[in-house]
């Protein structure tokens, strides 16, 4: 009989990965177990993938060009950091404006530079602009954006979360912008548009499948019954997400998008390996030990706490992580049962993916969640005790 010590141990690339002494013998004793009773389900342990990140988070304001020949002119120095659709949707003229786009597209970015270029550019006067938002930080991050492109004139600009406008003394409205229109409450909606035409000015973005709580998108679909001739623009070009992390959102939405063949086009660079990290847990305390492992490769990759976000049972809810923007976005728990085959728990998953900066990483034990069954599975990097299909080679899927 071999000594266990002389049992094959599972190869690791990294020793920061290796598996610990337990999960290796609890790794082996369920690799014998099932090979004895059923060669299908067999599992192989494969250490995690290094992280693959970004040297450095990009600066915005540098990065972009002006792309469409003749744009150059539009917007002198405030529409700078803005790509083509973007800049002209911020320069577009007076009457409503709808930019519908999914997350990352830069909504919020342009929207900024809009207010600021109708502000600084058009003359719109500062104290008759009305900006709400849909959280805190959301409002936060629009004062400090709006203080650094056109200083002391944006204290004359009203900015609101949509929870405190009720409470905030309403400025003589001329120009209405609304950031994540389909989280705006009705009462809201109506107190800022009624009694302002069909030709009011009102810039609102948003996207309806980022909606999380059931009837939220009421006041997006409602814009257009209130501004029948408002221009609609889409962007799709996505500044904040790798394509593997794209492609997986969209294939988990499709089926109930409220916005059907959207289009989407990453902008961030391409790593290499920097597909989705899927770890294929043993157990609770295996799918601990991942989280903890993976959190000290990126400290020590440089990564700070807060640019991590680690949703679960042990973690943040995807509502909690739904206004940042995170390097790394972990989703644990991913089991059939917590993350069933329903249009909230779709909607969800699309939202959390879409917070993800750099890499995005999903966590189960069993087989995981059925929603994961619908992503093209060459996107996941799998590793952890990963079940082997010894059933005959996979078909390859037509597109
Ligand atoms: N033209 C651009 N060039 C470079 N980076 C950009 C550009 N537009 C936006 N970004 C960056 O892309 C990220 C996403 O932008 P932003 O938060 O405005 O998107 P959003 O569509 O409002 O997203 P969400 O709906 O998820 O809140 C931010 O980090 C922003 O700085």
């Amino acid at each position: 009989m071999r000594r266990p010590d002389e049992r094959k141990q599972p190869q690791v690339a990294s020793p920061l990965f290796e598996l610990s002494a337990d999960m290796r013998t609890t790794a082996e004793r369920r690799r014998r177990t099932h090979r004895s009773h059923h060669s299908r389900y067999v599992r192989e342990a494969v250490p995690m993938p290094e992280p693959a990140l970004t040297t450095r988070t990009p600066d915005p304001w540098l990065e972009s060009a002006p792309l469409l020949t003749g744009m150059d002119e539009v917007g002198a120095g405030l529409l700078d950091s803005l790509d083509a659709m973007q800049r002209v949707a911020a320069s577009a003229g007076r009457g409503p404006l709808l930019i519908n786009a999914s997350p990352g597209t830069g909504k919020t970015h342009l929207l900024i530079r809009r207010v600021a270029y109708l502000v600084q550019e058009l003359g719109v006067p500062a104290r008759q602009c009305l900006v709400l938002a849909a959280s805190g930080p959301g409002a936060a991050r629009i004062r400090r954006e709006l203080g650094a492109l056109i200083g002391r004139e944006a204290a004359s600009i009203t900015v609101a979360e949509f929870d405190d406008f009720a409470a905030a003394s309403p400025p003589e409205l001329g120009h209405v912008f609304v950031d994540d229109l389909p989280r705006m409450p009705m009462r809201l909606f109506r107190q800022v548009t009624e009694h302002r035409g069909a030709e009011a000015d009102i810039t609102a973005t948003g996207d309806p499948d980022s909606a999380l709580v059931s009837g939220e998108p009421a006041a997006f679909a409602a814009f257009s019954d209130q501004f029948p001739q408002a221009h609609v623009m889409r962007l799709s070009r996505n500044h904040r997400s790798p394509a593997a992390v794209l492609v997986a959102a969209s294939q988990v939405i499709e089926p109930i998008s409220r916005v059907p063949g959207r289009l989407v086009q990453p902008e961030r660079p391409a790593l290499e390996g920097s597909g989705i990290g899927r770890c294929f847990a043993i157990d609770a305390d295996d799918e601990k030990h991942f989280v903890e492992d993976l959190t000290d490769r990126l400290a020590e990759l440089g990564v700070a706490p807060e640019e991590l976000a680690v949703i679960g049972p042990d973690g943040m809810s995807v509502a909690e992580a739904a206004d940042g923007e995170f390097r790394v976005v972990c989703l644990t728990g991913m089991t059939a049962e917590a993350w069933p085959n329903t249009a909230a728990a779709r909607r969800e998953l699309y939202v959390a993916l879409g917070r993800t900066r750099d890499l995005a990483y999903v966590s189960h034990t069993g087989a995981g969640s059925p929603l994961l069954a619908d992503v093209d599975q060459g996107l996941f990097s799998p590793f952890g005790m990963v079940p082997q299909d010894r059933s005959g080679p996979e078909q390859p899927r037509l597109l």
